[in-house]
């Protein structure tokens, strides 16, 4: 069994905890798929753990927005005990409705490591509508994201529907400063997608897909690496030789950006 130990949240309409627990354990982690309640409750404890993620789906039906009661029960009950598991230097995941909980705990972005306040948010998505696609990433290799290291460009399933990442200009510009922002939606070919659809899916303020806090260890993103485990989870699967070359990186190994990105996690303890 590994020795790092990941806690998968499950309940209330969080539906992509099994995928995710698989993919952790693809990269070399012990997942473990927790209730929320269960940590509520005390039964299960974030001690035994290194890593907590905060995973896709429709925690409470998205609603007052995706990932709000998700974040007020979470800080409510057990808002102390998180804060100690990041001081330890563990590490924090949030894929899409976990962004979405983790900007509004305040987790994200986490200027001069202040974790309780709410500065960025996840909105409606321009079009109006569900999206569900894949999209091309361009990772920013200055950020101190974990999560991300020796990756570059990353082509990676999204669906949702508030995925609008928004914040006031001088918050962007922090974010850009502190080398925060780690993913930005970009084209096939590695450019920036400059809120053009369907590149940028949701119209996110700079193209913006991805954040860390500024020692690295907390992120979130939109688009969902555990449903790239496999090759042939990827649209063009039986292509797939050209699409690892034109991904970079992936070398002959077939793994996944989405399982590395995973791999990174592991590696870092
Ligand atoms: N896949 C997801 O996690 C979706 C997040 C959220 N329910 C939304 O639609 O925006």
């Amino acid at each position: 069994m590994s020795d790092v130990h990941a806690l998968v949240l499950t309940g209330y309409g969080l539906n992509c905890d099994h995928e995710t627990a698989y993919a952790l354990e693809l990269a070399g982690a012990s997942a473990t798929r927790v209730h929320i309640n269960s940590l509520i409750d005390g039964s299960v404890k974030l001690k035994d753990f290194q890593m907590m993620v905060f995973g896709g789906g429709f925690s409470w039906g998205d609603d007052h927005g995706g990932g709000v009661i998700q974040a007020v029960r979470l800080k409510t009950n057990i808002g102390d005990n998180i804060l100690e598991f990041i001081e330890k230097g563990n590490l924090v995941l949030g894929i899409c409705n976990g962004f979405q909980t983790l900007v509004n705990l305040g987790l994200l972005p986490g200027f001069d490591g202040d974790y309780k306040t709410r500065s960025v948010a996840l909105t409606y998505n321009d079009c109006g509508n569900f999206r569900d696609d894949w999209v091309n990433l361009k990772v920013n290799a200055a950020s101190p994201c974990v999560f991300t290291r020796g990756l570059d460009q990353m082509e990676l399933p999204i669906r949702h529907g508030e995925g609008k990442f928004y914040s006031d200009e001088s918050t962007i510009k922090r974010l850009f400063d502190n080398k925060q922002v780690v993913l930005q939606y970009a084209t096939r070919d590695g450019e920036l997608a400059d809120c053009r659809r369907p590149f940028n899916p949701n119209g996110s303020i700079s193209d913006i897909a991805g954040i860390c806090d500024t020692t690295g260890r907390i992120f979130g993103l939109m688009p969902h690496p555990e449903a790239f485990s496999h090759w042939t989870s990827h649209p063009d699967w039986t292509r797939i030789k050209e699409e690892m070359k034109r991904q970079g990186g992936s070398g002959d190994s077939g793994v996944t950006v989405g399982i590395r990105l995973f791999q990174n996690a592991v590696k870092f303890f």
